[in-house]
């Protein structure tokens, strides 16, 4: 199975696009802006989004995908969250004042959109050859990360969170580990803002990387514009022997 990175940075500019992975053909991790990069014919292939949490940074170009193909498909987008994040959507996004509510459109019976309750723990698989199962994530709203599995090889996608025990032993009992994302928002003299935005900063992360019992490449994700160089440099110095490299956008991993 096959992970394009659409986009994994803390902000935008400059090229930056923030959190999207597209995951075979037919099934996207969050929405962040990273979706406008691709093609009208692309977007109508999204049969599946799989929401870590309903902050707008991974599902700005949620609403704007559905307006764009919902009436070129024959089949609803159906966004798969926990009915917390799920809520959210439905009470500050799609209701009828930021954006339609598409799951009425063009009538209830065959909407464009579909939401479908994916609670922590649960598993499900979107397209032959991968299963998508919710993990442990703690974030300032409710969140969750994603395990993908091909069946050969798992990546794991800690979504956004902070220092999470509950994380850990669940990721520790893969046995097809191959490739942990996680992320590493801000660097060390911004602590307290990670702190207060439930995040990591690099002596964060090597705390929890400690955690981590398996063998995995491990690439850092969700760095805020500003203070990317110095994070990576300060990782390099934290957390050198797990040896984790910078995700870039563009980026595909097989697993
Ligand atoms: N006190 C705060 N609590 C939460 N987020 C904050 C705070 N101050 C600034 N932020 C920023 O708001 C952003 C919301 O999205 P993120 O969680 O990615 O990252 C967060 C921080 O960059």
């Amino acid at each position: 199975m096959r992970l394009k990175v659409l986009g994994c940075s803390g902000g935008i500019g400059g090229g930056m696009r923030t959190t999207s992975f597209l995951v075979g053909r037919h099934t996207l991790i969050d929405a962040g802006t990273g979706v406008g990069d691709l093609s009208v014919a692309e977007l109508s292939q999204i049969d599946h989004l799989f929401l870590t949490h309903a902050h707008l940074d991974h599902i700005a170009m949620l609403p704007l995908l559905v307006d764009t193909v919902g009436a070129m498909r024959d089949k609803p987008l159906d966004v798969y969250a926990t009915r917390a994040t799920l809520d959210i959507l439905a009470a500050h996004i799609f209701n009828w004042r930021v954006w339609p509510d598409f799951r009425e459109i063009p009538n209830k019976a065959a909407p464009f959109l579909r939401f479908v309750p994916f609670e922590l723990g649960e598993s499900g698989s979107p397209e032959p050859g991968l299963t998508v199962t919710a993990l442990p994530a703690l974030h300032t709203v409710p969140a969750v990360g994603y395990r993908l599995d091909s069946g050969k090889h798992s990546l794991v996608f800690t979504g956004d969170t902070t220092v999470n025990d509950e994380f850990w032993p669940v990721v520790n009992a893969i046995e097809n580990l191959k490739t942990l994302i996680i992320e590493t928002a801000f660097c060390n003299r911004e602590r307290a803002l990670a702190e207060a935005s439930r995040h990591l900063c690099p002596d964060m992360l090597a705390t929890e990387l400690a955690k981590l019992s398996r063998p995995a490449d491990i690439y850092i994700t969700h760095l805020k514009p500003g203070e990317i160089e110095l994070t990576m440099q300060e990782i390099g110095e934290d957390a050198a022997n797990f040896r984790p490299k910078m995700l870039k956008n563009g980026q595909i991993l097989d697993f």
